[in-house]
């Protein structure tokens, strides 16, 4: 999408054709700063610190981080096996719950081990490549099928906006181009339906407040930040028209792995009969679970996320301060599960279907063997 006017993707390849280009986002609000990484560890850290984060960025990311692995190796002659399997291990390690970084690691293991050692290095680029190009394809048709929801919405009240609510950042931040939640979004702003967005701010580390209140007044896409705890008292005032969140991780019943809160709006939702959908790319489905509170990892990340925060201060610098006593034990879990039973559509390339529909739409969806999910070490 567009910054400052110029249209950018949240990650690209660098002149050089090697070195990867990507937003640093944990700078965003207040600084626009990006970052070449040029090997597998400066890539494994960009995840792990949230440099570049969301499902679906995250999967292109570790593409990318499997092609900067092979650089070294093929400078010796070829990338043996041993090393694909490395490479793939220590991304994968980087963070548990998105699916989308197994589902692209797996991809460009398999691509690569069917690749000659010689061949390894120019394939890894391409398949890389790839996957970011399709993930833009597939975000904006989740954006034209979400489209219509938008439409019928402003249809129902046409003297109004279309009031949307969204946890997080599932924007184009989160992905490699037009987000999936936002990606409705741009499409009915672009199409001149009004709208305005509702943006949860997202405790502990503000994706609402510092990423898609950025990415959304980038685009000019009007809407406001409130506070976690505002959903619900907006829902029982009639003031949501629908809710749209992504996901990290949705099993095959349609249970949906989404950041910290996203259960509680799904539950407010369902108590004032707002429509809640979940957007999503088929890479963030797991066909190889259906009870996602049992079987999704939720990750827990450090207690400093939530002690401490760091804004602008009046002379115009960054600064971090302490929200929470230094005695004070701090839990901090990065996701949680919405069951199928609160979700009232997936927003999918192909379409927009219930959860216990999605199967059906997707009939060709590999089983965990043909996905790659063979028991393996990393299992
Ligand atoms: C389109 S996936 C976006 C999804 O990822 C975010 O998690 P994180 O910022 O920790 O990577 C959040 O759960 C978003 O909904």
């Amino acid at each position: 999408m567009k910054v400052a006017g110029e249209a950018m993707r949240t990650i690209w390849l660098e002149p050089d054709g090697r070195t990867v280009g990507i937003i640093d986002q944990t700078r965003l609000p207040f600084r626009y700063e990006t970052a070449a990484l040029s090997d597998l560890a400066a890539m494994a850290t960009a995840i792990t610190t949230m440099q570049v984060r969301g499902a679906p960025l995250i999967g292109a990311a570790a593409a990318y981080g499997m092609a900067l692995a092979m650089r070294p190796d093929a400078a010796d002659g070829g990338v043996e096996d041993g090393d694909v399997e490395r490479a793939h291990a220590r991304l994968l390690a980087t963070r548990p719950t998105a699916v989308n970084l197994r589902w692209a690691l797996d991809r460009m293991r398999e691509v690569l081990l069917l690749t000659p050692p010689s061949d390894r290095l120019d394939r890894a680029y391409a398949e890389a490549a790839a996957i970011a190009d399709e993930d833009v394809e597939i975000c904006r048709s989740i954006g034209r099928h979400g489209l219509h929801l938008i439409r019928a919405a402003h249809l129902r009240n046409p003297d109004r906006p279309v009031r949307v609510l969204t946890h997080c950042n599932a924007g184009w931040l989160a992905t490699v181009d037009w987000g999936t939640a936002t990606a409705p979004l741009y499409l009915a702003h672009e199409a001149g339906i009004p709208l305005h967005v509702w943006v949860d701010e997202t405790r502990p580390r503000n994706q609402g407040a510092f990423l898609t209140a950025w990415e959304l007044g980038q685009h000019g896409v009007p809407h406001a930040v409130i506070p976690d705890n505002t959903g619900g008292h907006l829902m029982q005032h009639g003031l949501v028209d629908l809710v749209i969140v992504g996901t990290d991780r949705t099993t095959a019943k349609g249970d949906v792995a989404n950041k910290i809160g996203t259960y509680l709006k799904a539950l407010a939702a369902r108590d004032n009969d707002v429509p809640f959908y979940v957007a999503l790319p088929s890479s963030t489905i797991d066909w190889t679970l259906e009870d996602g509170v049992q079987g999704i990892p939720i990750e827990e990340r450090s207690g400093d996320e939530v002690a401490l925060i760091t804004g602008l201060a009046g002379h115009g610098g960054l600064e971090t301060v302490r929200l929470v006593p230094e005695g004070s034990a701090v839990v901090n879990y990065a996701f949680d599960v919405t069951p199928a039973r609160l979700v009232t559509g997936l927003i999918t390339e192909r379409g927009v279907c219930s959860p216990e529909d999605l199967a059906q739409l997707f009939p060709d969806h590999q089983p965990p063997a043909a996905m790659g999910r063979v028991p393996v070490n990393d299992e």
